[in-house]
């Protein structure tokens, strides 16, 4: 059996008002591989993920990821918090003591991975939306994430921009073994995963193959319009 990075057992979460938003949820990601979450607005794609993250803890159910887990939020601004790209990635490593040597060789190595070497020394303020989620990314490159957790990173971004950043998330994961779990919307980028989950109302209803999944949702639109 193929090794598993991301493992869930009939996981339930409520929030404490009592609101349900995700039941008996189950699924597996095998190690290595790029899935999506995808459901509509209130379905639990972000709840499951911050569940994932450690970020919430369940009322019952087991969660195994294997450490440590990388997070890429909506808006990039809510996670960038030094003022330069180097000094953001450098700033994910604080607690793992580094040598100066080996913080500036991660993050150089990390950077150049997500193709911003050269802006090393740029305030992230004059960043745009794609390059501010690539130096989110190259913070979890540099820790050495097995686990990347993605919540609509491109969300805010123009289409040319969004497909750019699917393709070279796509290219990153693989070449470096990681396991992604990527929430989005938009069914175009269902192209570049290889296998997807659908959340309806916090419960897992369908999950497999991307393209057929993309024909489910498609004729489900076409259908509301
Ligand atoms: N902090 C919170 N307190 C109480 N309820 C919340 C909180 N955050 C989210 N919820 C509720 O939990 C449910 C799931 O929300 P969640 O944000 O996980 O959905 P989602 O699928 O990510 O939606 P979207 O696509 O709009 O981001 C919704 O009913 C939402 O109103």
């Amino acid at each position: 059996m193929a090794e598993v990075g991301i493992a869930v057992k009939d996981l339930n979460f409520s929030w404490p008002n009592g609101e349900t938003a995700i039941k008996s949820c189950s699924l597996e990601v095998p190690r290595g591989e790029f899935w999506m979450l995808l459901g509509t607005n209130g379905s639990g794609k972000s709840t499951l993920l911050r569940l994932l993250a450690g970020l919430l803890a369940p009322q019952s159910g087991e969660i195994g990821v294997l450490p440590p887990v990388g997070f890429v939020f909506q808006n990039p601004d809510h996670q960038l918090v030094m003022p330069t790209v180097g000094a953001d990635v450098a700033f994910g490593l604080v607690e793992e003591k580094l040598p100066v040597a080996a913080v500036r060789a991660r993050v150089d190595e990390a950077l150049g991975a997500v193709n911003l070497r050269a802006l090393q020394l740029r305030p992230i303020y004059a960043l745009s939306g794609g390059q501010k989620q690539r130096v989110a990314i190259a913070g979890a490159i540099a820790r050495r994430c097995e686990i990347l957790l993605l919540d609509e990173p491109t969300a805010l971004l123009d289409p040319d921009s969004q497909l750019d950043l699917v393709a070279s998330v796509r290219r990153l994961v693989k070449s470096r073994g990681i396991t992604a779990l990527w929430v989005t919307h938009r069914l175009d980028e269902l192209n570049y995963c290889d296998g997807a989950f659908l959340l309806e109302k916090g419960s897992l209803v369908d999950r497999g193959e991307p393209q057929r999944l993309k024909e489910r949702l498609t004729e489900v639109n076409n259908q509301a319009s």
